[in-house]
């Protein structure tokens, strides 16, 4: 997978896609990570990227003419088509079902909005899609950006050394994940691991960390349960779960 990005902060990007499992993708040649400065492709002196807004008050729109020409110079950099993604407040909120879908394609273009973002115009023209990263106002896209480069980088296939640990991550299931332990088996303070997770018993362990994922889910984000249909066994096991948290 490629994944272009116009930002006036290069250097960020590549700070943020040169780490961890992203960093290790791009050398294992899973994924391509390019960032486009649109200062570069301005024409005056002063490399002006951001001009007042129409109808007066506060706060600068990003200049348009840079911002066409590097998406036209990203468009051809390679021949693959990009789907184009603007990141803003006012985009779609992300989930993990977007970033599973945005993972299987082969090539993104990040569009990283500065000051108030970018001319309504631009966005009908260029944009195939607009995704927000949370409900706050940051102050540029790039932090957006750095999000899915990572949640989609570390789904390309041979990211992850045990590829299973992508399977069972929050969300991945409609779910939250379990809670984790590693070692000692009691800590410092006396709290000790779950003994199930030591018994070697595959099958209760599967079920306790089903029932803890499903209790979980319903004490933190009972939005994501109501969205689920739950077969007989879940449905067993969170009863068993609410039983004991309500006891
Ligand atoms: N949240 C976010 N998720 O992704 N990007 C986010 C973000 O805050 N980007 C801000 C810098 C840029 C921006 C873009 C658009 C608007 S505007 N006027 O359209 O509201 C305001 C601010």
């Amino acid at each position: 997978m490629r994944i272009d990005v116009l930002t006036l902060f290069p250097e960020f990007i590549h700070a943020a896609a040169a780490v961890g499992v992203v960093g290790r993708a791009q050398q294992r040649g899973l994924i391509e990570v390019a960032a486009w400065n649109p200062r570069d492709f301005t024409h005056d002196n002063y490399r002006r990227v951001d001009e007042r807004t129409f109808g007066g008050g506060p706060g600068m729109v990003m200049s348009t003419r840079p911002l066409t020409d590097c998406l036209a110079a990203i468009r051809t950099a390679v021949p693959e088509p990009a789907r184009v993604i603007y990141l803003t407040p006012q985009g779609a909120r992300l989930t993990q079902r977007r970033v599973r879908e945005l993972a299987l394609l082969p090539r993104l273009a990040l569009v990283c909005g500065r000051y108030e973002g970018i001319d309504e115009r631009l966005i009908a023209r260029e944009i195939d899609e607009e995704i927000s990263i949370g409900d706050y106002v940051l102050s540029g896209g790039e932090l957006g950006a750095a999000v899915i480069i990572d949640a989609v980088g570390r789904l390309q296939p041979g990211a992850l050394n045990d590829a299973d640990s992508a399977a069972h991550d929050s969300f991945e299931d409609g779910l939250l994940d379990c809670p984790h332990y590693t070692r000692p088996e009691v800590d410092a303070q006396g709290d000790a691991v779950p003994a199930v997770l030591l018994s070697g018993d595959h099958a209760a362990i599967a079920r306790w960390r089903r029932r803890e994922a499903l209790g979980r889910t319903w004490l933190r984000r009972p939005d994501l349960l109501a969205r689920m249909t739950l077969s007989r066994a879940d449905r067993a096991l969170l009863d068993d779960f609410r039983r004991t948290w309500l006891a």
